[in-house]
């Protein structure tokens, strides 16, 4: 068995070609930014992207993900420049991962192992890193390959994925069958231990952070709590719930800073994290956090508004708050210098469409600059009051909680 870890990237920093196949009707500026997202998650493993190769497509190819002549241009590029892994943009099947790996001969990364990878790397808590843990699992289970050679795992009893030999490769899937179920009863236990712990916070009503990945979750969490959880210009810097109880004017509530949200992220991949989406579940209001100074932050609130409802949390009340409004209206202001024909919005106009169109109030917020977090905590309090009221009609303000 080798001694590596089943992490993308070794301690020294590695290299990576990224390959998309986008749509015919995507644009040229969209497929950028997503592989721009890819790059940025990239980054977020430790490794150096050195060139990205597109090719459209109607759909990927079922063997090889991308055609015959694109794979050729790779396989030169990444023999001529030793780059150590190609990374794709969606999610891979076992076969063409096979495929790939034989032609390439260098580590075949998709977009799951990469979400997966950075879970990995952040997890904190038991309940996190099992949630991760199961996942990989998961992931692995239809791929056991001589691919995984190189990924055995060391923590954890290792897994031997030594291939190619098929009984070995049987060995490793009782292995990892064996290995699934242990942390599948882990996590019910975790969640037993939740549940009692959920219990006497009753009578509080909580609200969830939520929003796309790196749009300033538990920046505001941080602000609104005056706590210290962990911020930084990464994708997924937070993958555990954090709780912390906030008394604004007498009124006491529970807020939650939670894993974000992403493109092309698979539900088998979310269910693993059960445990944290259950903060979410079962939060009575949701703040809605959006980067408005993102140029797909539409697309963002899409993504986050699907994944709520493929986690059942879609009818609950929510506040939308547009963060980051420094960078917006420098933005702006940049655009207007230039007569730009399409300049963005101002925010009043923004306001207005977007609490029509979502039902919700929506807010305005810069939360490093503390721009308009008065407001905030206004509309806050007012919902929370509501829900309060509403839900314990006995309670009193904080001196009786
Ligand atoms: N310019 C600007 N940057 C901000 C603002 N709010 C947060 N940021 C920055 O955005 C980055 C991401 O912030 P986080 O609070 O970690 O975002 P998050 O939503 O918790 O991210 P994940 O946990 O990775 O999903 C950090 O570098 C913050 O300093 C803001 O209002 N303006
Ligand atoms: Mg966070």
């Amino acid at each position: 068995m080798k001694n590596t870890k089943l992490h993308v990237t070794a301690k020294e920093q590695e290299t990576a070609v990224l390959v998309s196949v986008p749509e015919w009707r995507q644009t040229d500026e969209k497929t950028k930014e997503y592989l721009d997202e890819l790059a940025f998650l990239t980054e977020t493993v430790g490794a150096k992207t050195l060139k990205r190769f597109i090719q459209k497509l109607d759909k990927p190819d079922m063997r090889t993900y991308v055609g015959k002549g694109k794979l050729e241009e790779i396989v030169a590029f990444v023999k001529e420049h030793k780059v150590d892994m190609v990374i794709f943009d969606d999610e891979l099947s076992p076969s063409q991962v096979r495929n790939l790996e034989r032609e390439l001969e260098v580590k075949i990364i998709d977009r799951s192992l990469l979400i997966l990878d950075i879970f990995a790397l952040r997890a904190q808590t038991a309940t996190a890193r099992a949630q991760v843990e199961l996942a990989q699992y998961r992931y692995l289970l239809p791929r056991l390959t001589n691919m995984w050679t190189h990924l055995s795992r060391q923590k954890g009893g290792g897994v031997a994925m030594r291939g190619p030999g098929e009984t070995e490769i049987e060995t490793d899937r009782r292995i990892v069958r064996e290995k699934i179920s242990l942390l599948k009863e882990k996590l019910e236990k975790f969640d037993k231990q939740n549940y009692e712990q959920r219990k006497s916070r009753h009578g509080v009503v909580r609200v969830s952070l939520v929003g796309y990945t790196n749009v300033g979750k538990s920046t505001l969490m941080n602000l609104l709590s005056k706590s210290d959880v962990f911020a930084e210009n990464k994708l997924f810097a937070t993958v555990d719930a954090t709780v912390r109880k906030v008394v604004i004017d007498n009124i006491p509530f529970l807020l939650s800073d939670t894993v974000g949200f992403i493109r092309k992220l698979p539900t088998k991949l979310i269910e693993s994290f059960k445990s944290t989406l259950d903060e979410i579940r079962e939060a009575d209001l949701l703040l809605h956090v959006v980067d408005v100074s993102h140029p797909s932050f539409e697309e963002h609130i899409h993504v986050v508004n699907e994944t709520l409802k493929d986690i059942q949390s879609a009818d609950k009340p929510v506040i939308l708050v547009f963060n980051k409004t420094d960078l917006y209206l420098e933005k702006r202001e940049q655009e207007l210098k230039e007569d730009h024909p399409e300049a963005l919005p101002e925010i009043a106009d923004l306001k207005s469409t977007y609490m029509a169109k979502e039902h919700a109030p929506a807010i305005f917020i810069s939360a490093t600059n503390r721009a308009n977090i008065d407001e905030l905590r206004e509309v806050l309090t007012r919902e929370v009051a509501k829900l309060h009221f509403e839900r314990y009609p006995n309670a009193g303000k904080q001196e009786e909680w």
